[in-house]
C-alpha cells in the first residue's frame, strides 16, 4: 500500500509500504494514483513528497506478479500522471530505486538520493526492459550513452555516481526525508514544464550509430544470444530519434516481446532460485529455523596455491582476521606477496579501505590455529596429504573449530575420517578465482552436522557468495556433471567434429566459451592428473588395456595424448587450439591432421557432425547426469543445481540452467534424443535416459517447482 500524510509547509507525504523492498504490487499501484489524485486535488497541499518505508525507496515491480495474469492499474499512465502533476514531486532515494521504483522516480519532478543510495535500471537482468518510461526518459534526463551504459547492463549505480549523471539533483549524508521536505516546500508553486522528462531531448553523440553498434558488439560478447539487452539497444536508439510518445509506443512494443520470451522466464527462475538456495532446507529437515551458525571471528587457509590464496583474499575482504599456513619458508613469502598484492588490487578497485579488511598473518606453524573458528584446507588434491591434515588439525584446533576441505571432488567423509570430530567436516568448494567467484558448493559428508553446514552457509553470505548445499560423491554436483559432457566432447572430434566447430555451437547456446577453449584455459594437466588417479591412463592403467575402451566402456584417450605430447593449453601456447598470440585461440592445423591419422588408427569413419548433434549430445548428457543427481538424493533440488551451473559454470542465465532448460526444450524431447544417442551408443552408458527423467516424463512432465516432491526424500544424502 502506500500511506498518505499531510504535514506542516503544505507538504504531502506519501510512503510506500510493502516489505521487504516496497515492490510495486497491483495495491501498492492501486494505492499511488489514490494518494496522489488525493494530494493534487487537495487546495492545502502545495508540494508532494514521494518516499518508502523502512529506508528503501522502491525495488521496482513485483517480480511475483509477472507469472500471473496482471491485475491493477499499469505503471506507466501512472508515472505519466505524477510527471503531468502540476504541484511539484520530490522523490526521496533511500536504499534502492531499481527496476520500476527508477522509472517512478524519473516520472517525479526532482529526485533527492541519500548517499548510500543505489539506483539502477535492473529489468535487463530479469530478460526485460525498464518498460515503464525508463528506456525514454533516462536518456533524456542523462543523454544517449550514459543512459545506454545504465539501461544496458542494468548495473547498480551509487548515489555518488547518480548525482555526477544528473539522475539525481542532490544527495546527502543526513536525512534525505527531511532535505527533500524542505526542498520541497522551495519549489511549491513553481511550473513544472521543464521538469517533466517526456518534454526534454536526448543528448545524442553525432555518431549514434557507431555507439549504438559498438554496444551491440559487447552485448554479443558478454551474454550473446540474450534478447534484453539488444532489444533494450533498440528502445535507446527510439529515445534518441523519436518523439516521446513514438517512443513510448516503441518501448511497449519490445516489452510485449520479451515479456512472453523464454528468456524473462528463465531469468526471473534464476533470481528466486538463488535467494531459494540462500534459504537451504534439506530433506532430513536441517534448516536456518533450526540451526544456528557458529560465529566466525577468525578464520585460517592452509595452502597458498591458487585457490588458498584467493580464499585467503575473500575471508580477508569479508573483514575475518586470516591465518594463512603454508609448509616452506619459500612458497609462505611467495603467497604472501601474491596476497598483499591482490588484496591491494582489491582496495584499489573497490575503494575499499584498510581498515575494513581483515588482517592476514603468514606462518609456518600449524599451532598457531589454536584459537581458530574455522579453517579452510586447500592443498592439493592429495587424499594422503588431506587426511595428514585434518588429522593434525584435530590435535591443534579448538575441538569446537570448524574444518573445511575445498577439495573439488574427493570424498569429504574419507577426509573427515581422520579428524577427532568428523561432524564439524564440510566441504567448501570454491571456484577459481575464489576471489572473484559467486559460487560455493557446501558439501555435506554422511556424518557433517546441521551446525557445520550452517556455519559454511553463514560464511558464504558473508563472502557475497551463493551457498548451495549438496551431497558427497565424486565432483559433487558441478563437476560430476562436467564429466559427461566433456567426454561427449571429446566422442564428437574421435567422430569427425573440429574443436571449433564444438565450441562455435555451445557459445551460439550462450557459454562464454566453449568446452575445448574452457580447457585450454584451465590446463590440460588438470583432468590428466585425475584420470591418472584413477588409474584411467597413465603408469596404473594395466598392461594391455584397449586404446579406446575402460572396463568396457567407451573412453577416449585424445586429451591423455595431447597432454602427453606436451600440449598443455594456453600455458604452453598449444592445447586444442594454437595460442601464437598470448590467450588469442586460433585452429591448429596440426591438430586436424592428428585427428584425421588418429581416426584412420583407429578404424572411425570420420562423418559431419550436425550443429544439433554436438548441442543434444553435450548438454543432454550434462542434464541426464543432473536427473542421475536427484535421484541419488545429492542435490536436494533442480533449482539448486541450477544456482550452480548458472553462478559457477557459466551456463547462460537466459537459459535458466541446465534442468529449467531441460524443461523448456520439454522433458519427453530430452528422453527421446538421450534414448536415440544411446542406441547409436550403446558403448556410452552416461547417454541411457535416468530413472528419474523416465519418472518425470511418465507423471506428465510437471515443472520445475514440482519435482521436488517426487524425489524419494528417503534416499537423501542432505
Ligand atoms: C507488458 C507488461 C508490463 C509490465 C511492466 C513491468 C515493469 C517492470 C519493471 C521492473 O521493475 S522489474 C523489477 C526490477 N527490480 C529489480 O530488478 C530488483 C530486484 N531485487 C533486488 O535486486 C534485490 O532484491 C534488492 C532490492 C537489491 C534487495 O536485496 P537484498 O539482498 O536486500 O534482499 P533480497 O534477498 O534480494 O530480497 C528480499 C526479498 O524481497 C524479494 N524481492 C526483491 N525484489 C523484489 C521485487 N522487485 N519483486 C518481488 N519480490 C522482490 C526477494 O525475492 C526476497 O524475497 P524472498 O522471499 O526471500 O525470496
Amino acid at each position: 500500500m502506500a500511506l498518505y500524510r499531510r504535514i506542516p509547509g503544505a507538504i504531502a507525504v506519501i510512503t510506500l509500504t510493502n516489505p521487504p523492498v516496497n515492490a510495486l504490487s497491483c495495491t501498492v499501484r492501486e494505492a499511488i494514483y489514490e494518494t496522489v489524485k488525493r494530494a493534487t486535488a487537495d487546495q492545502e497541499v502545495k508540494a508532494i513528497v514521494l518516499c518508502g518505508a523502512n529506508g528503501k525507496f522502491c525495488g521496482g515491480a513485483d517480480i511475483k506478479e509477472f507469472s500471473r495474469e496482471m491485475r491493477g492499474p499499469p505503471l506507466v499512465p501512472m508515472i505519466d500522471m505524477i510527471e503531468e502533476s502540476e504541484k511539484p514531486v520530490v522523490a526521496v532515494i533511500e536504499g534502492v530505486a531499481f527496476g520500476g521504483g527508477l522509472e517512478l522516480a524519473l516520472g517525479c519532478h526532482y529526485r533527492i538520493a541519500h548517499s548510500g543510495a543505489q539506483v539502477g535500471l535492473t529489468e535487463v537482468t530479469l530478460g526485460l526492459l525498464p518498460a515503464a518510461g525508463g528506456t525514454q526518459r533516462l536518456p533524456r534526463l542523462i543523454g544517449v550513452p550514459a543512459a545506454l551504459d545504465i539501461i544496458t547492463t542494468g548495473r547498480h549505480v551509487s548515489a555518488q555516481e547518480a548525482v555526477r549523471l544528473g539522475i539525481v539533483d542532490k544527495v546527502t549524508d543526513s536525512s534525505a526525508m527531511e532535505e527533500a521536505i524542505e526542498f520541497a516546500k522551495t519549489v511549491a508553486g513553481e511550473p513544472m514544464g521543464p521538469r517533466r522528462l517526456s518534454l526534454w531531448t536526448a543528448a545524442c553523440p553525432e555518431d549514434l550509430d557507431s555507439l549504438l553498434e559498438g554496444a551491440l558488439v559487447r552485448i554479443r560478447q558478454r551474454s550473446r544470444g540474450a534478447l534484453a539487452p539488444v532489444a533494450c539497444v533498440q528502445a535507446v536508439r527510439a529515445a534518441a530519434s523519436l518523439p516521446f510518445a513514438q517512443g513510448m509506443k516503441k518501448e511497449q512494443e519490445l516489452m510485449a516481446y520479451l515479456f512472453t520470451s523464454g528468456q524473462a522466464r528463465a531469468m526471473q527462475y534464476c533470481f528466486f532460485t538463488q535467494r531459494a538456495a540462500a534459504r537451504w532446507t534439506t530433506p532430513s529437515g536441517a534448516s536456518w529455523e533450526n540451526t544456528k551458525a557458529r560465529p566466525v571471528r577468525q578464520a585460517a587457509v592452509i595452502g597458498l596455491g591458487t585457490m588458498g590464496k584467493g580464499i585467503a583474499v575473500s575471508l580477508s575482504r569479508a573483514g575475518i582476521p586470516v591465518i594463512a599456513v603454508e609448509t616452506e619458508q619459500k612458497r609462505l613469502k611467495a603467497g604472501r606477496k601474491a596476497v598483499n598484492s591482490m588484496l591491494t588490487r582489491e582496495s584499489q578497485k573497490r575503494g575499499l579501505a584498510e581498515a575494513h579488511l581483515g588482517s592476514i598473518s603468514f606462518t609456518l606453524d600449524l599451532r598457531k590455529l589454536r584459537d581458530t573458528d574455522l579453517v579452510i584446507e586447500a592443498v592439493f588434491e592429495d587424499m594422503a596429504l588431506k587426511k595428514q591434515i585434518f588429522s593434525k588439525l584435530s590435535s591443534v584446533c579448538r575441538p569446537d573449530a570448524l574444518l573445511c576441505t575445498n577439495t573439488s571432488g574427493l570424498n569429504i567423509d574419507e577426509i573427515a575420517s581422520a579428524a577427532s570430530r568428523p561432524e564439524l567436516v564440510v566441504g567448501t568448494h570454491f571456484f577459481a578465482p575464489a576471489h572473484v567467484m559467486k559460487l560455493l558448493e557446501v558439501v555435506c559428508g554422511p556424518r557433517t552436522s546441521p551446525v557445520a553446514v550452517a556455519t559454511a552457509m553463514q560464511l558464504a553470505k558473508r563472502l557475497e557468495k551463493i551457498g548451495v548445499v549438496v551431497g558427497n560423491c565424486s565432483g559433487f554436483v558441478g563437476n560430476r556433471m562436467m564429466r559427461p559432457y566433456t567426454e561427449q566432447a571429446y566422442y564428437l572430434l574421435e567422430e569427425g567434429a573440429r574443436p571449433e566447430e564444438v565450441d562455435l555451437v555451445l557459445e551460439e547456446f550462450g557459454f562464454a566459451m566453449g568446452i575445448f577453449r574452457v580447457m585450454d584455459l584451465s590446463g590440460l594437466d588438470v583432468g590428466w592428473r585425475s584420470r591418472k588417479e584413477l588409474g584411467l591412463t597413465g603408469p596404473k592403467l594395466p598392461p594391455g588395456t584397449e586404446a579406446r575402451s575402460r572396463g568396457g566402456k567407451r573412453y577416449s584417450p585424445l586429451p591423455d595424448i595431447l597432454c602427453e605430447s606436451g600440449r598443455l593449453g594456453q600455458k604452453t601456447g598449444r592445447g586444442w587450439y594454437l595460442y601464437e598470440k598470448e590467450r588469442v585461440a586460433t585452429p591448429d592445423p596440426w591438430l586436424q591432421s592428428f585427428l584425421e591419422d588418429y581416426r584412420s588408427r583407429f578404424g572411425i569413419q570420420s562423418r559431419r557432425v550436425g550443429q544439433d548433434e554436438i548441442l543434444e549430445r553435450c548438454l543432454y548428457s550434462l542434464i541426464n547426469e543432473g536427473f542421475r543427481i536427484l535421484q541419488e538424493g545429492i542435490a536436494a533440488s533442480p533449482e539448486d543445481i541450477d544456482v550452480i551451473y548458472v553462478s559457477g559454470y557459466g551456463w547462460p542465465r537466459h537459459r535458466g540452467g541446465p534442468m529449467f532448460y531441460a524443461w523448456m526444450v520439454g522433458l519427453p524431447k530430452v528422453l527421446d534424443k538421450l534414448e536415440h544417442y544411446h542406441r547409436t551408443h550403446p558403448d556410452i552408458p552416461n547417454l541411457a535416459p535416468s530413472s528419474m527423467l523416465r519418472k518425470l516424463v511418465a507423471r506428465g512432465s510437471p515443472p520445475v517447482h514440482q519435482w521436488r516432491a517426487l524425489i524419494q526424500q528417503h534416499s537423501s544424502q542432505l
